[in-house]
């Protein structure tokens, strides 16, 4: 569902991705794990064609992203660290307006059908999103990946800022997604989350992919090692 190939970013001299393959099926949660500029949001800029690869290509349900720009995005729901929707309009009118533009048009029973599935309360449904809290909007977020029917969900450091419960939470409805059959790629800085939700792992370093994972194979704490040992963090003693 979500592949590449030898896919590859330059920034002048700057390698930002480098030959990365990757090879995420339907109803599996790839979490990739890196430092900061490691090239997670590269990988997931590319995919959504954001940007135009140096070399290689990236697919979306066997469609090149490159070639075909508006095919794979209709397979695809995004969730950024921070979702941008309309702060003056409802969450109803929000997923509303979004699933409309993906070529739904969806009932009010059935929008209320998806934000409830989303997890959000139902005396929230018709408040304006300027009143949510960050783990009330990415629960928006999953509502529209619902309703949009999406097959493949990107999500760049979704649960970055919320608190333990609400990214427990999330973490919850991106089984529920899982088991529906979407293929999942997510970024995040998150061990814990990525070994509790993550079917597998990647970790990634100055652009390169250095280690990948099957989930049930490794504890949190081999994790753990591997990352920082991946790194090349040294251990501080005080
Ligand atoms: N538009 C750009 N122009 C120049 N360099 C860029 C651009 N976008 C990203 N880079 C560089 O590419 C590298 C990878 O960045 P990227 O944002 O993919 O990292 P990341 O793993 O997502 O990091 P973070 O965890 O901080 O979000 C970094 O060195 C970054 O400075």
């Amino acid at each position: 569902m979500i592949n590449t190939n030898n896919l590859t970013k330059q920034y002048g001299e700057h390698v930002a991705l480098d030959q990365l393959n990757l090879n995420i099926q339907q109803g599996e949660i790839y979490c990739l794990l890196g430092a900061n500029g490691a090239g997670k949001t590269t990988t997931i800029n590319l995919l959504l064609g954001f940007v135009q690869p140096t070399s290689g290509s990236a697919f979306i349900n066997q469609l090149n992203v490159q070639e075909n720009p508006k095919a794979t995005k209709q397979f695809l729901a995004y969730i950024p660290e921070n979702l941008m929707l309309y702060p003056n309009l409802t969450a109803l009118e929000n997923l509303d307006y979004f699933s409309g533009i993906a070529g739904k048009k969806l009932s009010q029973s059935a929008l209320k059908e998806f934000l409830e599935e989303s997890g959000l309360q139902s005396e929230a449904i018709n408040r304006r999103i300027s009143t949510f809290s960050k783990g009330m909007r990415q629960k928006v977020g999953i509502a529209i990946a619902l309703a949009k029917d999406a097959k493949v969900l990107l999500l760049d450091e979704p649960t970055s800022g919320l608190d333990p419960k609400a990214s427990n939470e999330f973490g919850l409805l991106l089984q529920n997604l899982r088991k529906k059959g979407v293929a999942t790629l997510m970024a995040t800085h998150d061990l814990f989350r990525a070994k509790e939700i993550g079917t597998h792992i990647g970790i990634m370093k100055d652009g390169r992919l250095k280690q990948e994972f099957v989930v049930e194979d490794i504890s949190l704490n081999q994790l753990e090692d591997v990352y920082l040992d991946t790194m090349n963090y040294k251990e501080v003693t005080v």
